[in-house]
């Protein structure tokens, strides 16, 4: 017998999604993926990059997950990839990381790119380390999810293609924390910290077979 191919060619195959393991809460978010129908592994390599369906990119901070990625050859097969269609997930800094702008970036800070947004680096102020609130997310059933920000960014442009799947109220202005363009889905948040995986099966049905 021989053995299946990877992918989500398969009928049926749980979607091998990736993890960018070079910082944050890799292994929060391989768990919260694969209950939610994937297989999860770690990406630090241009190989491992090439064996994966999909891709998360976690929170941390991004000035550091840009180095990294950088040093390890990553930056040019990632953004290949996304620019290949790749389903990528990032959360917080993995926000960051996918948009085509940013905000109160660090000198020489570049991002992947991809989504067609303007981020805020820690939007919400300094001074406010993270907070806590309920966030009715379009495309997530079941109720509000519990929305964790810590030196969250924000969305302060977006672009005609770019659907906004939840927002909060900041400073007498609706700020886009939830946003996705076709396969790029990216939130301020850290869902992986909660233990409700909710938009991890909402990514897990955006990577998985049609
Ligand atoms: N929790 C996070 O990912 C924080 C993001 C961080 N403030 C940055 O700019 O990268």
């Amino acid at each position: 017998m021989t053995s299946a191919p990877l992918g989500s060619s398969v009928p049926g195959a749980r979607p091998r999604i990736g993890v960018l393991a070079v910082q944050g809460d890799v292994r929060e978010h391989r768990a919260a993926l694969e209950s939610s129908g994937a297989t999860a592994t770690p990406v630090r390599r241009p190989e491992e990059l090439a064996e994966v369906d999909a891709l998360v990119i976690p929170g941390g901070e991004s000035t550091t997950i840009d180095k990294l990625t950088r040093t390890f050859g990553l930056r040019d097969p990632l953004r290949s990839r996304i620019a290949d269609g790749m389903p990528v997930y990032g959360s917080c800094a993995g926000m960051i990381l996918l948009a085509d702008r940013i905000l109160d970036g660090h000198r020489d800070q570049q991002t992947l790119g991809g989504l067609d947004i303007t981020v805020r680096r820690n939007a919400f102020g300094r001074q406010v380390d993270s907070h806590e609130c309920d966030l009715e997310v379009r495309g997530v059933e079941g109720g509000p999810v519990r929305a964790v920000f810590i030196r969250a960014p924000w969305v302060e442009e977006w672009g005609d293609g770019v659907e906004v799947l939840a927002a909060v109220g900041a400073k007498g202005e609706t700020r886009p924390v939830v946003v996705r363009q076709g396969p790029l889905l990216a939130t301020s948040f850290h869902p992986e910290v909660t233990g409700d995986h909710r938009v991890h099966r909402l990514f897990v049905a955006m990577a998985g077979p049609a």
